[in-house]
Formats: structure tokens, C-alpha cells, sequence
């Protein structure tokens, strides 16, 4: 889990590391960072580095003296570097007379704009951490005349640090090198478009940091808490997934989000409802039935894709509710809660709910989303005592105990009709398997965004493509875990030992990662985030019910 930290928690961070080291030890840190990675980028793009020209574009702050440090220090590899001061009265004092002793240009006004035009890559130091609103009128027009690639120094300039939100002109960074840890504007957003690739350089501050205020999953820890039978399970220990989706108008819904609990989890899915017919043909190992009345037991439901907003919907979504049981709430569920609130009465106390909500469907439960996604997932989910699951190209999953997660999808290939009903299918299967509702819903989103990649290759696809490439993606990942695992296992074998059965050991625990090892280690991951107690609900042989672990 990689964390992610407020403006404030940095400026707090930084300050408490700044008593201790002497002044500008910081900034020239910094400074050394962003110069190694634009010799790095100079070298791929251009195949050099020394006689290469840079430009600078710099701001009144820190930030522009961050870029004129690291001017100096590619003065020193060769570099022509020129600064173009944006308030030249403004510019950080030290940092221009570093870069001026190191033989740099410095240019101001009219005569900036070709040096901008003419730069092999630009440097982004116009404004960081304090940055309020969109690029002024002027940088704006510099960054027009930009056609090299840019690095910037420690965010775009023209994101919110805290948002991520962009509402104007912004730079568009090629790599974006940061200090101390990722901020949330790299990975919110439009912010975490214009960041392009994060580079973190370590400056020091990472005692100081304290707990994340966002965390990213990573595809080994989701790939380790991934449910998979052990030698004990049957079809039902592994739990249940009941799907209460699909219309006569929409029966493609239903069959989306019953193959995605069909390919996620070995177990048992049940499908209720009027695509029943759809549904069996294409999946003839669920066990159907015409009404969720009637659908035996699960340990969890999905309600929602397609299901319509007349009386039937009503009713699934009324007796899933109180079923007593966790909950995936999506789509058309949404809209039938936002209309008739009183239907939250229907809810068993204490049963866990996902609720799944694109921006317009979040507008009708809980108003418009705003600039700051996380701050509305948050709200949403303290207003409904469930997991909100934010959707959009940086999905934002919000715990109703104060946890956040943030997932950055790697492709906009996930934009396609029915990929939602994918989604929610996957987090129906991992809530019927017992996983913790927050993590399930961000474990669901970044194996359904690694699908799409999957199964896109670079062309346009339908969600029945991605569906389909959710066992590769699931592969992925638990590759991935068992990588670190058996490189962790070989270690924990240590000297006496031999490496093969420490890695052969690796290879048995990634194979049989239960049920059971994935949701401790899902637990243990929420706690590591700071997260505090992680509720557990443990699916119990088949029977229906449920219990905090
Ligand atoms: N505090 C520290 O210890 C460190 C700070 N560092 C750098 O310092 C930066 C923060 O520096 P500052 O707090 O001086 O502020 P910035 O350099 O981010 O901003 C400077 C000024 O730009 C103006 N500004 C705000 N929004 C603008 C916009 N949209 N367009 C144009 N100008 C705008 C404001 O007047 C603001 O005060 C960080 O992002 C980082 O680059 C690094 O050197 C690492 C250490
Ligand atoms: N631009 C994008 N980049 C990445 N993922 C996206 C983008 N737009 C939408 N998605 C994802 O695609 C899915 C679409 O869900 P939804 O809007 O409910 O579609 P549908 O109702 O057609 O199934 C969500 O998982 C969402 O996060
Ligand atoms: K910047």
C-alpha cells in the first residue's frame, strides 16, 4: 500500500525535518532529484545530455527556486539552461544566484516565448504546494509554446495540491517528480493525468509523515487477499454471490455482472431475477431463479445493473437489504434509493453496503460531487454508514470509518457501456468471500482496470472483452503477490535453509492463497494504512449468515 498525504501533513513534515537540518538542506535535496531525472529524460529523448537546452519556467515560491537549483546542477553536466523568470522581482533569491555562478541565462517578458519553443524539455517551477486555481493568463501562454517533454517540479502547476481538480490552463508533465511522498493531486482527478509518471525523491520526511490521509492498493496485496479455495472448501464455504440485476429490458446487465462473480471467485453464484433465461444461457453454472424471494442463501448480494427502477427493483432491492447479508449497491439500486430515501429502512442493521455511484447517480444520493472527490466520497459515506466507491478515471473508495483509497486507472479503456456492471459483479463476489467491504471494492476496481488493459491491447473494447480478461487479470496479480511472497518466504527460511525450499515454499503459499490467508492479510493491510480495527465478515458454510470477525 503506497500512501499518499495532504498539503498540511507535508508542510507539517517538512517543518519538523527543517529544525533539525540546516537551512536550504531541503530544497537542494530536491533540487538534486528533479536534475537526475531531466538528465535521465534528456539522455532517452534526445540521446544526450551535455549542449542540450532547458528551460525553466519559474514562479515567485519555493517551487521556482527548487528549478533554478536544479538548473545549477545541470550547468554542471553541460546542460544550457535557461531560466525564464515569471516574477523576476519574486524568484528565489539563493537559487538564481546558484544558477547564475553555475553560468545559466536567465530571460524575462517577449523574449521568453522562443526559448520555451526552442527547449529540448522544460522544467515546471511555476508553482507547487501553494498553488491556488488555474495558470495565469501569462505562464498559460508560455506553457502554449511548450513542444518538448516536461518535468515537473513536485506537481503540475495548474492542479489543486489537495484535489487534484483542474479548472483551467495546466501543465501536462511527462514525469512529475515529487518530494517526500505522492500529494493528492498526483493521483486525483485531471491531476493525475497532468502528473503523468511520479517520481517520489526522498528528502527525509518520511519519519515525519505520520499516517497516510489516502492509500494506493498495489497489485501484489491485492493479489494475495484475492480469494481462492483451499483444500477444505466446498462451493459454499467460499461464499455465495447472490445477483439481483437485469430486466426483460435488460437482461445483458444481468449477465455482465453474474460472469464477473462467476470468473472472480470459484464458490457459488445465484442469479435472481428476469433475465433469468439470459443468464443461464450463458453461465449454466449459476443457479437460477425468477425472484431474489425465492434465490437461497448468499452471503452477499449485488442489486442494481439493470434492474429497473419499477416495482420488481423495488422489491429486490427491498428484501436484499434485509437480508442481512453484505450489499453491492450500483446503478439502478442507486437511483431507487436516491428517489425514495425510505427504502434504507429496509436495511438489516449493521449490514455492510457498497454503494457504487458514477458522478450523476452520486448527484442524485448525496448532491453534487465538487471539485474534491474525496472530501464527497467521504461525506457520502458517513451519510450512509457505507463504503462509497466513487467511480472515474481515478476511483476514490471512501470507508465510512475515515479510510480512503484511491484507485488510478492505467488506461480510460474501462470507459465503455456495461464495464460498471463488470465492476460491481467483482465486488459482490469478494464481499460473498468474506473480505473487508472497503478493500473489496478496491481490490474489485484495480483487477477490473488491469482487465480493461488487459484485454484492450492498445484497441477500443466492449465490457464483454473485459470480462473476459478478468481471469488474466487475476493471474496478474496473484503473480505478483507470489513473487513477494516467495522472495519473503526465501528470506524467512534464511541461512540454514536452502533457497529452493524456501522459494518452493513461496510457490505453495502463492498457489494456495485461501480464502482465509487472503482476508488476514487484507486485514493486516487495512491496519498497516492506519486504518485501525477492520471489520471481518466471514461467510459461514453456506448458511446464510454473517459474523464480525
Ligand atoms: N518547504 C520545504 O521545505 C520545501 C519546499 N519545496 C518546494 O516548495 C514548494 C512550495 O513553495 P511555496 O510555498 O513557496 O509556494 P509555491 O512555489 O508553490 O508558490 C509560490 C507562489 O505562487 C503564487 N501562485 C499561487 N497559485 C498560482 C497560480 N495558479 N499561478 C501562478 N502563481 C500562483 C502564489 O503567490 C504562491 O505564493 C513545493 O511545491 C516544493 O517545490 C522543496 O524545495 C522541498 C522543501
Ligand atoms: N475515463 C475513464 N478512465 C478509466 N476508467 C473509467 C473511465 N470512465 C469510466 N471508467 C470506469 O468504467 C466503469 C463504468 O461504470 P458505469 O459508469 O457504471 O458504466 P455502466 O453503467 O455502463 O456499466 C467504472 O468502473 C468507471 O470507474
Ligand atoms: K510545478
Amino acid at each position: 500500500m503506497q500512501g499518499v498525504w495532504t498539503v498540511d501533513h507535508v508542510r507539517s513534515a517538512e517543518e519538523r525535518v527543517m529544525a533539525v537540518v540546516p537551512a536550504g538542506t531541503l530544497m537542494r535535496r530536491a533540487a538534486f532529484g528533479v536534475a537526475t531525472e531531466v538528465a535521465g529524460l534528456l539522455a532517452r529523448h534526445t540521446g544526450g545530455v551535455a549542449g542540450r537546452r532547458v528551460a525553466l519556467l519559474v514562479g515567485a515560491g519555493n517551487n521556482g527556486g527548487d528549478a533554478l537549483w536544479a538548473g545549477a546542477f545541470l550547468r554542471r553536466r553541460g546542460v544550457a539552461v535557461t531560466a525564464v523568470l515569471l516574477a523576476p522581482n519574486r524568484a528565489h533569491p539563493a537559487g538564481l544566484a546558484a544558477l547564475r555562478r553555475a553560468g545559466g541565462r536567465t530571460v524575462t517578458g517577449a523574449a521568453a516565448g522562443a526559448v520555451v519553443a526552442a527547449a529540448d524539455l522544460v522544467v515546471d517551477g511555476i508553482v507547487g504546494l501553494s498553488a491556488r486555481g488555474p495558470l495565469r493568463p501569462d505562464a498559460a501562454a508560455l506553457v502554449d509554446r511548450i513542444t518538448a517533454p516536461v518535468v515537473a517540479v513536485d506537481l503540475p502547476s495548474g492542479v489543486d495540491p489537495d484535489t487534484g481538480a483542474v479548472t483551467g490552463p495546466a501543465v501536462r508533465a511527462a514525469v512529475t517528480v515529487t518530494f517526500g511522498c505522492r500529494k493528492p493531486g498526483h493521483v486525483l482527478a485531471a491531476g493525475a493525468t497532468c502528473s503523468g509518471v511520479v517520481r517520489v525523491v526522498d528528502i527525509g520526511l518520511g519519519p515525519e509523515l505520520g499516517e497516510p490521509d489516502l492509500v494506493l492498493l498495489e497489485p501484489a496485496e491485492v493479489g494475495a487477499a484475492w480469494p481462492v479455495p483451499g483444500p477444505d472448501d466446498d462451493k459454499y464455504t467460499q461464499g455465495v454471490t447472490g445477483i439481483a440485476a437485469g430486466s426483460a429490458a435488460f437482461p445483458g446487465a444481468a449477465v455482465l455482472a453474474t460472469g464477473a462473480a462467476v470468473h472472480a471467485t470459484s464458490g457459488m453464484v445465484r442469479y435472481a431475477g428476469q433475465a433469468a433465461d439470459a443468464v443461464r444461457a450463458r453461465w449454466p453454472e449459476t443457479v437460477t431463479t425468477g425472484a431474489v424471494a425465492d434465490a437461497g442463501r448468499v452471503q452477499a448480494w449485488v442489486v442494481g445493473p439493470g434492474l429497473g427502477t419499477g416495482k420488481a427493483g423495488t422489491e429486490a432491492l427491498t428484501h436484499v437489504l434485509g437480508a442481512g447479508v453484505p450489499v453491492c449497491v450500483d446503478a439502478d439500486a442507486i437511483t431507487l434509493l436516491a428517489t425514495n430515501p425510505g427504502l434504507w429502512d429496509a436495511r438489516e442493521p449493521d449490514t455492510p453496503v457498497v454503494l457504487t455511484p458514477h458522478d450523476r447517480e452520486f448527484a442524485r444520493l448525496a448532491g453534487e460531487v465538487g471539485p474534491d472527490r474525496v472530501a464527497a466520497a467521504t461525506r457520502a459515506a458517513s451519510q450512509f454508514d457505507a463504503v462509497v466507491l466513487l467511480k472515474g478515471h481515478s476511483t476514490v473508495v471512501a470507508a465510512p470509518d475515515g479510510r480512503v483509497l484511491v484507485d488510478r486507472a492505467g488506461s480510460a479503456w474501462p470507459a465503455t457501456a456495461g464495464s460498471g456492471d463488470v465492476l460491481t459483479g467483482l465486488i459482490g463476489s469478494l464481499l460473498a468471500a468474506g473480505m473487508d467491504p472497503w478493500l473489496a471494492a478496491g481490490s474489485a476496481c484495480l483487477v477490473h482496470g488491469l482487465a480493461a488493459e488487459l484485454a484492450a491491447r492498445n484497441a477500443p473494447i466492449g465490457a464483454s472483452a473485459l470480462l473476459d480478461a478478468v481471469p488474466d487479470a487475476i493471474r496478474a496479480v496473484r503473480a505478483a503477490a507470489g513473487a513477494s511472497m516467495a522472495a519473503g518466504a526465501s528470506m524467512a527460511a534464511g541461512a540454514s535453509t536452502a533457497a529452493g525450499v524456501g522459494a518452493a515454499a513461496g510457490a505453495s503459499m502463492a498457489a494456495g492463497a485461501s480464502t482465509a490467508a487472503g482476508v488476514s492479510m487484507a486485514a493486516g493491510v487495512g491496519a498497516a494504512a492506519g486504518a485501525g480495527a477492520v471489520a471481518r465478515w466471514t461467510p459461514a458454510a453456506g448458511d446464510g449468515s454473517v459474523s464480525a470477525g
